[in-house]
């Protein structure tokens, strides 16, 4: 697909703005004075211990919770892809896997008529396909191990074919096979069709290749970067007020805090004095 800007010599406008942005619940401000812009076919990965408001961030996004100050720009009908926290589902649901992708076409289209039925047939099954899912797509998504529930999540975000790719830890519960299968296909969504994606995640390293920016949440402060900008020894200790050290082994970011190492392949969940 051409971007707008290839088209015109004129930078796309971003996806999405938030100027100023501040969410509090009650009197704790979970981050405030918030600037970013998310442009066209962006990777921004979202980083922060527990806590510090990054599943909030895309709810917020999603239109489900409101600033408590300054705005969010987003342009009318921009199509929005989410693919929630994991939670298993209830093993009695008896909704089929393809069913459930299904969902993410029908969005707000009703009575499509048979021509429109065909196309959301070739894209569930495109869909199902692109995240390997052909094998347990008929099954009650009930009876589905977590993995496979999740890759069928990946699906039903992507069949809308988003704008805007809102994408809360997808990769938890996944193997390492289908880690790397699932990050490819976001990015090669992001690539083909200019789609900005917003990942929260508390491990980089598996996404590592594909992040342009990185916002990192702590206590109400935050740093956005690139990789190279955010994730080093000085800004992280100056972003969570205690010495950190962060290292990098073959090509593998290691964040080491006051109180022992984090492991590469362990959440970002600093355990600091
Ligand atoms: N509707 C709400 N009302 C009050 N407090 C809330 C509400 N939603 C979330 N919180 C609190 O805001 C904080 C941030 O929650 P959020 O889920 O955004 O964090 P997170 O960074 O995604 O955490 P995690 O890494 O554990 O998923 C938490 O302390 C949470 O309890």
């Amino acid at each position: 697909m051409q971007r707008a800007d290839e088209v015109t010599g004129t930078p796309a406008p971003p996806r999405v703005a938030l100027r100023g942005a501040q969410l509090s619940y009650g009197k704790r401000a979970l981050w405030s004075g918030l600037d970013i812009e998310l442009e066209q076919g962006e990777f921004v990965a979202v980083l922060g211990p527990n806590g510090s408001g990054k599943t909030s961030l895309l709810r917020v996004l999603l239109g489900l919770q409101k600033l408590t100050g300054g705005t969010i720009e987003m342009p009318d009908g921009m199509g929005i892809g989410y693919i929630p926290q994991q939670r298993a589902l209830d093993p009695t649901i008896t909704l089929r896997g393809r069913d459930l992708v299904s969902l993410g076409y029908d969005g707000h289209r009703w009575g499509i008529g048979l021509k429109g039925r065909r196309d959301r047939k070739r894209r569930v099954d495109e869909a199902i396909s692109a995240v390997g899912a052909e094998k347990f797509a008929n099954r009650p998504v009930g009876l589905l191990s977590g993995g496979e529930q999740q890759r069928l999540r990946v699906a039903q975000a992507l069949v809308c074919d988003p704008d805007v790719l809102l994408c809360d830890e997808p990769l938890l519960s996944l193997d390492l096979a289908h880690q790397q299968a699932v990050s490819r296909l976001i990015d090669k969504r992001r690539r083909d069709a200019g789609t900005s994606v917003l990942f929260v995640t508390h491990e980089i390293n598996p996404i590592l290749p594909l992040v342009d920016r990185v916002l990192y949440l702590v206590d109400g402060r935050f740093r956005i970067g690139t990789p190279d900008e955010v994730m080093t020894s000085e800004a992280l200790t100056e972003l969570y007020r205690a010495r950190i050290d962060v290292v990098r082994v073959r090509g593998q970011i290691i964040v080491v805090g006051a109180q022992g190492a984090i492991e590469s392949d362990q959440p970002h969940h600093l355990q600091v004095d």
